[in-house]
Order: C-alpha cells, then sequence, then structure tokens
C-alpha cells in the first residue's frame, strides 16, 4: 500500500530581504486534467510546463495504466497518446493516487461510464478522505462502488456498462465532484448537467472545451449549470500550462512577511476561480502589483510584483471561499503576523484536505504563540503585529504539503526559528520549493530525518 516517504525534518529562521524572481512551477490542477483529456482524446496531447510533483506523476501512471501512452520528452515536456473517450482499458494492478483526491477523483469519474472495474487506493492521508462525494453521482450513471466503511479507499468501482446521462446539483462546493460527474458524462448517450451553487474552479469546462466537447455554462436561480454533450471525439491538443497560483502563494506571502523584500513571481494563473488569495491579501493591504497581463494557454494569467507590506487583519468575504480554498493555511499565517483580528468562515471544506487543515493550523500556530479561535466552519486568527509572532515550535503537518509549506514561511517572519515535522509532502505539488525559497534567499533548511 502506498506509503509518503520517509519524514523530513525541517525548519525556517527570520533572515535578510527576499529578493528575485520567482519561477513556480505549473498548475497542479491544469497538470492532472492535461493528461487525462490527453488520455480521453483520439492523437497526441502535447503538454508543456507540466508541474512534476507526485501527485501528477501519479495521475500520469494512472493514465498508462488504463491504456494511454504517456512520455516525459524533458522538464515539464510530456506528451500522451490517447484511447479516445470510451476506450479505456481494464487496469491490471491497483490503482495508487498516493496523496492526490483530485486525482482519485477525477480517475474514478472518467471510468465510472465505462464497462471496466479498478481499485484504487491512496496513502494515509487520501485513504482518510471522503469518496462518498463522488461515489454518490457516479452511481446516478450506473457504476457500483465497494469501499471502506464511510466511503473510505481502498475502493473498487465497477463502471457502468450501459451509463445513462445525468442531471446533478453538488452538495458541497468541490470542482473534484464537478468535474468526476462531467468526465463520466463524456461516455453517456445524451446531455449531462450539473448545477452547482458556489462556482468553483473551472478548468474543467475550459479545457473540455478546448479540446473539442460541445459545453455550455450559463448562470440560473438554481446555480451555475454546466451542460455537456456526451459521446464526444475529443481531439488531441497542445496544452501550455500556466504557473500554479496556489504554489505562488508561498513565495508571495513570505514577501510580503519579511522586512525589505521585493520580489518577481512571472506567468501565474488569475484565473477568476482560482485568485482569492491575491485579491484578499490586497484587502489586508499587500502591495502587490500585476503586470503584463496577458493569456496563456486560454488562462489569464500576471507577473506579480510583490513588496514587503504592513498588513492588517480583515473580515474575509465568505464567498471568496472556493477561489482560494487551498490558500486558508498560508493565509492563517500571514493573518498571525498581520495587526488585528481576521475572520476566515465559511471554510468547512478544509477539513477534509490531505488533513483537518483549520485544526492543523490552529494547533500549529497556537505553539507558535497565536492566539486562535474557531468552529465547524470558521477560524479567526488574532494578529500579532509584524514582528511579534513568538514561534518556536515543531509544528504537526499531518501529511499535508500546505501545512508543510505555511509553517515554514511563518518561521521566515517569528521570533524563533519554526520546525515541522515533515517536509516531504512538499514534493506533491511543488518539488522545488526550497530551493526556489533559497534563492530568494529565505533560510529553510532540513535539519534530519
Ligand atoms: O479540482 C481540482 O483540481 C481541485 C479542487 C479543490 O478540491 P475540492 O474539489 O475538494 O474543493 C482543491 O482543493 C484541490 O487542490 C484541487
Ligand atoms: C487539496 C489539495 O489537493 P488534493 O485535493 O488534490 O489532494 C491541495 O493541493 O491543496
Amino acid at each position: 500500500m502506498s506509503g509518503h516517504g520517509d519524514p523530513i525534518l525541517m525548519k525556517s529562521r527570520k533572515g535578510g530581504p527576499l529578493s528575485g524572481v520567482a519561477e513556480v512551477p505549473g498548475d497542479k490542477s491544469i497538470s492532472h486534467r492535461a493528461l487525462i483529456l490527453g488520455a480521453l482524446s483520439v492523437g497526441q496531447t502535447e503538454v508543456t510546463g507540466l508541474l512534476e510533483g507526485q501527485d501528477v506523476l501519479d495521475t500520469a501512471k494512472a493514465m498508462e495504466a488504463f491504456g494511454a501512452t504517456v512520455k516525459r520528452l524533458g522538464p515539464g515536456h510530456w506528451t500522451v497518446d490517447g484511447v479516445g473517450v470510451g476506450g479505456f482499458a481494464e487496469p491490471e494492478q491497483v490503482i495508487d493516487c498516493g496523496n492526490s483526491g483530485t486525482g482519485v477523483r477525477l480517475i474514478m469519474g472518467c471510468m465510472a461510464s465505462s464497462p471496466i472495474s479498478a481499485t484504487f487506493t491512496g496513502d494515509a492521508s487520501l485513504r482518510k478522505r471522503p469518496m462518498g462525494r463522488v461515489t454518490d453521482p457516479i452511481a446516478l450513471f450506473g457504476a457500483r462502488a465497494y469501499g471502506r466503511k464511510g466511503g473510505r479507499l481502498p475502493m473498487t468501482i465497477v463502471g457502468a456498462a450501459d451509463p445513462v446521462p445525468v442531471s446533478y446539483v453538488t452538495p458541497m462546493a468541490s470542482a473534484q465532484v464537478k468535474s468526476a460527474v462531467l468526465l463520466a458524462g463524456l461516455n453517456a448517450p445524451g446531455q449531462t448537467v450539473v448545477i452547482e451553487k458556489t462556482p468553483t474552479r473551472d478548468h474543467t469546462e475550459r479545457m473540455l472545451r478546448g479540446f473539442g466537447a460541445e459545453i455550455t455554462t450559463e448562470d440560473t436561480p438554481e446555480g451555475h449549470k454546466i451542460t455537456l454533450q456526451g459521446q464526444p471525439e475529443l481531439r488531441a491538443q497542445k496544452v501550455a500550462v500556466p504557473r500554479d497560483p496556489s504554489s505562488a502563494a508561498f513565495p508571495v506571502c513570505a514577501a510580503l512577511l519579511v522586512p525589505g523584500s521585493d520580489i518577481l513571481v512571472p506567468g501565474v494563473s488569475q484565473n477568476p476561480t482560482r485568485n482569492g488569495l491575491f485579491l484578499t491579501l490586497r484587502d489586508m493591504g499587500a502591495d502587490i502589483e500585476f503586470l503584463n497581463e496577458r493569456t496563456e494557454g486560454g488562462e489569464p494569467v500576471a507577473d506579480l510584483r510583490v513588496r514587503y507590506s504592513e498588513l492588517h487583519g480583515i473580515e474575509v468575504p465568505p464567498e471568496r471561499a472556493a477561489a482560494q480554498i487551498d490558500e486558508y493555511p498560508v493565509l492563517s499565517v500571514v493573518a498571525a503576523c498581520a495587526t488585528g483580528t481576521t475572520v476566515m468562515r465559511g471554510v468547512h471544506e478544509l477539513r477534509v484536505k490531505e488533513s483537518d487543515r483549520i485544526d492543523a493550523m490552529a494547533r500549529g500556530l497556537e505553539a507558535c504563540g497565536v492566539r486562535i479561535e474557531e468552529d465547524e466552519d470558521t477560524l479567526i486568527v488574532h494578529g500579532m503585529g509584524p514582528g511579534n509572532v513568538p514561534g518556536g515550535a515543531t509544528c504537526q503537518t499531518h501529511i499535508d504539503h500546505r501545512i508543510a509549506m505555511s509553517f515554514l514561511v511563518l518561521g521566515l517572519a517569528s521570533q524563533k526559528p519554526v520546525a515541522v515535522d515533515d517536509g516531504s509532502p512538499i514534493a506533491t505539488s511543488f518539488p522545488v520549493f526550497e530551493a526556489l525559497m533559497a534563492g530568494l534567499g529565505a533560510q529553510i533548511e532540513r535539519t534530519g530525518a
């Protein structure tokens, strides 16, 4: 069964200003989808800027197991020879999605409407995460799921031999659930409809359209409605993956918190379903300039110039939650270093990520001397003001890359160093994090296994 490697103890400490250019890797969500849609297309898809994080590498392996041919030509440069919609072969082995909720949930969706079975597993974090949110809607297509109690991995999905199209209102704000339903709808006849009350990241819709599917979106009284015409022939594409705003968040927040810093983060996706953190930081007083705004690979991108700023706490608009869902851990670090209180409501989805991120951040921040209030759906951070967070703790990361990187950012701005018990999960989404942060002048080190 999947593990996540040996723990890597890491520590960060205060140093001089951060400066230079931070070229963060390709977007994780788009990288997964480029491989998956490439595998479901006819012909050879060519991807540049692919994130070579473990989550995406696990999806690449899975696509091979379902019959696609996936090749690496050079750094971030990959090809996928697809099998076409409905062409997935039955994998001979268990599909191990490692740490990746996106990987497992999207892949379950794409095989659910084919007459094949597949068994999925993942690491100790992924095996705790709920899969019922995907197995419920794919059952409507005719697929069956046999998993552990609570809808947990390992789990076998028996795809529908004779799928029917589905109309589904997502019960939670989740792009993974929306995408799983749309991907299942590809191999069903007729129209599959997804309605989401809160719009979530729209990469699946944008990319399906780019690969030739007939897909429309409209705002209706019931919510944001997406209609997909089933059984299209998807055609191979060239996909240029923009840089990941969720990874950019770490150098951006570090530069805002370390006095005297001035950095440039080029080519970061500014897709409005992903840019919530940058808007929130600006509301807190951050000096972020959006330069050279343009479109690359069908996504709006900009170069971000970020300078050290004295920040103040705010009530974060809850309607912005979906557009910054993965950024709350590092936002709570920024909030701890800001003056005044930051209130984050509408964030219950954080409890079912790689870890319970509300709990992980609350416990670690408390250990670093910050006062926190929380309930099921809320995190409130009482900011201590610039330079006033004591730090000096070892924070538990619970096999969660974003928790690890967030506390390492905190250590750059706190009085005493901050350690994390395990930085190894950082490789799932941001394998060059340490080198990139070192290049900016950040003091982050490994302190032993
Ligand atoms: O669809 C995607 O690529 C993702 C959707 C989000 O998850 P949910 O769908 O669970 O909100 C996000 O947290 C995850 O990092 C990536
Ligand atoms: C939640 C995340 O990823 P996933 O759900 O794909 O594991 C994340 O990267 O923050």
